[in-house]
């Protein structure tokens, strides 16, 4: 971190402490407090919305659980706070498990509904198991009590204030990590995930169960901070108040929580009081106006798209100075504000400003550590085994799409360090193939096996973690990750670090953090994408799409690497290099069974080719005997070749 970096979070955090003594009122105090609670469900939220990439309407339901469970063990037990802060995270992150569940079979829409039901049915329960929370009538606690004495509002505000910048540093440390990366890469591509090892089931249940945790936690702080709690708290409006913050402030960004949260809290008070929001709307015009000029002049968005926010802002100023009274526009204005920010922030007000001003969400130095890394470090590691041996071994292999047959009874062995060509026309099912070997297909008859085991039942993830890489020929990389954090996809499966490793950066992560940091930076060395490392992946051209897919495949320390239609959409230098690079792999011991449609490709790096047609093996041999066979010229050319 940089200093003006550390000088600008001391001086926040010094501010945040002085807060309650620089204001003097407590309704004030409070409110920051309710601001700071809500801003560490956010950053739980942000994890399964922004990183993960999953709709929850559930959390309001979470965070009532955790006041409850607060509540009542407070109400019932006298518990004190040491242990209610706990269980509060406990049995949240309990039902946070129980709502990833249906996050494992359906997305988007259903999802939303699914997550919604939650936490209607969390509402229902709390209002109805009477004999546990009271029912409607609530439960009434007082501050807690800390070595018998018991907190003030101000000593309360500091222990959240602690709380929140806890909570804020192990959410950090967690989506800079392994973790983190894991979490976003199934956004980006959940069969992508699969196929490094990163099975795309674990990582939603861990990403629901962690964001649970804090809304647990933020749940139980709420109680105490309140002193009150019912269940009509916990409802569909408090909710879609959470989403709305973290998409208005700006997902997969900690301030971007913090924002959402003081714009949900403050926004209605705002608009409770006319003077308030006039001076409120001025100061956003501006802000607005002079962001969008900087942007114009720096060429990040065209005039056009700056007119519409910056009239937008200064209209709603002179509106404000139109009304005599807020009462009847208070909903209005708020809805207007929301779609507003929604429609045209669509990164939120953090993305927004990032770009205006030209920052990137991570360090660009990833290029200039390409340049200074060690010669000698190894992209690379030898792969086992000795050369010749059956490696892979598929029979009598057959999957049926209703009633296409992709593939027909079809066999392949390779041998270990060949280069194993798979051709045949389109819709011959050479992907269908691939997809068979790395578990994404359950064959409907037939087996595969791996350096002598069956791969029959293995999931995708578990099939990558005993050797089995590959490409895709649609290019399916983590778009919005830089390529390094693309390769350290890759290496997920040298962590063994877990949750506690990374929230305290005890050493073992920290090793293995830099190791793999390394290792990657050399990968994309290796592929000629070191200049690039720092790179959206999204930004790329496709020819280093394709080879930032080889990289990360190669991450995962294959003995086999599964390569599907690298070559297609490269340059000729590119192929030239492409050659390079397979060579270099098979060098290392690593075995590539390659799909391609440029012959000359296939034909030069090839030890033996396979060629399908209409799902069935037509051909297979050395690459001048495949190119001479009858059968395959037929394949090709159709009625010509006779
Ligand atoms: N999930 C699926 N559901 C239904 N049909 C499928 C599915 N996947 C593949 N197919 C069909 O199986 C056949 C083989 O497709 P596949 O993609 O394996 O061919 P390919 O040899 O890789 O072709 P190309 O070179 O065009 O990529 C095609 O007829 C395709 O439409």
């Amino acid at each position: 971190m940089k200093a003006p970096q550390i000088a600008a979070i001391a001086v926040g955090i010094a501010l945040l402490a002085a807060f309650p003594a620089m204001v003097g009122n407590p309704y004030y105090v409070h409110l920051v407090e309710t601001i700071l609670i809500y801003a560490i469900v956010l950053f739980g939220l942000d994890i399964v919305v922004g990183y993960t990439g999953q709709v929850s309407l559930g959390h309001a339901g979470l965070f009532g659980i955790g006041a409850y469970t607060a509540g009542v063990l407070v109400m019932k037990l006298g518990a004190p706070l040491w242990v209610t802060l706990p269980a509060a995270i406990a049995v949240a992150s309990v039902f946070g498990a129980l709502l990833a569940l249906p996050a494992l079979r359906v997305t988007g829409p259903y999802l939303a509904m699914v997550t919604l039901a939650f936490g209607t049915i969390i509402q229902i329960l709390i209002n109805e198991m009477s004999f546990l929370t009271e029912g409607p009538m609530g439960i009434t606690l007082t501050k807690p009590s800390v070595f018998g004495h018991t907190m003030d509002e101000t000593e309360y505000y500091w222990l959240v204030g602690v709380l929140l910048l806890a909570s804020l540093l192990v959410v950090h440390r967690i989506l800079r990590s392994h973790l983190g990366r894991a979490f976003e890469a199934l956004r980006g591509s959940p069969v992508a995930s699969d196929c490094m090892g990163v099975s795309v089931y674990r990582y939603k249940v861990y990403a629901f169960v962690i964001s649970a945790g804090l809304a647990g936690l933020a749940g139980a702080l709420y109680a105490y901070s309140e002193q009150y709690i019912s269940p009509n708290t916990y409802n569909f409006e408090l909710t879609v108040m959470f989403l709305l913050a973290v998409i208005m402030g700006g997902r997969k960004s900690r301030i971007g929580s913090l924002l959402g949260a003081a714009i949900i809290v403050l926004l209605p008070k705002l608009l409770d009081d006319l003077a308030m929001f006039r001076t409120a709307s001025v100061a956003l015009a501006v802000i607005v106006a002079i962001a969008a000029g900087v942007a114009v002049q720096r060429g990040k968005i065209k005039p056009k798209s700056a007119a519409i926010p910056v009239i937008g802002t200064i209209a709603l100023a002179a509106v404000s100075f139109k009304l005599q009274s807020m009462t009847d526009w208070r909903l209005s204005i708020f809805g207007l504000i929301t779609l507003f920010v929604v429609y045209y922030l669509q990164d939120g007000i953090v993305g927004f400003v990032r770009g205006a001003l030209g920052l990137r969400s991570h360090a660009s130095h990833e290029a200039a550590e390409v340049a200074a890394l060690a010669p000698g470090q190894q992209a690379l590691t030898q792969a086992g085994g000795a050369t010749g041996e059956q490696l892979l071994a598929a029979s009598g292999v057959l999957m049926q799409f209703g009633g296409l047959k992709a593939l027909n009874n079809v066999d392949l062995n390779v041998r270990r360090g060949s280069i194993h060509g798979l051709i045949g026309p389109n819709g011959s099912g050479k992907s269908t193939m691939m997809n068979v070997l790395t578990g994404i297909y359950t064959p409907t008859a037939g087996s595969v096996a791996f350096a002598g085991h069956s791969l029959a039942g293995l999931s995708p993830a578990q099939i990558a973690q005993r050797g089995v890489a590959r490409t895709f020929q649609n290019v399916q990389l983590f778009g919005e990750m830089s390529a390094l954090h693309n390769v350290m996809v890759g290496l997920h499966h040298s962590f063994r670090s877990n949750l506690i490793d990374v929230a305290l950066h005890l050493p073992r992560y920290l090793r293995e953090h830099r190791a793999a940091r390394l290792r990657a930076l050399a990968l994309l060395r290796f592929v000629g994408l070191g200049e690039l490392a720092g790179e959206e992946a999204r930004n790329l051209p496709y020819g280093q799409q394709r080879l930032l897919e080889i990289a990360r495949a190669l991450a995962l320390d294959p003995q086999l690497l599964l390569l599907d239609e690298p070559a297609a959409g490269l340059t000729a230098p590119d192929i030239v290099a492409l050659r390079a690079i397979i060579q270099k792999i098979r060098e290392h011991g690593v075995t590539v069974i390659l799909i391609e449609h440029h012959m000359d490709v296939v034909m030069s790096l090839c030890d033996t080719v396979s060629v399908l047609d209409f799902g069935q093996k037509i051909a297979e041999g050395g690459p001048a005997e495949v190119q001479a066979n009858e059968k395959v010229i037929e394949a090709y050319l159709g009625g010509q070749a006779s």
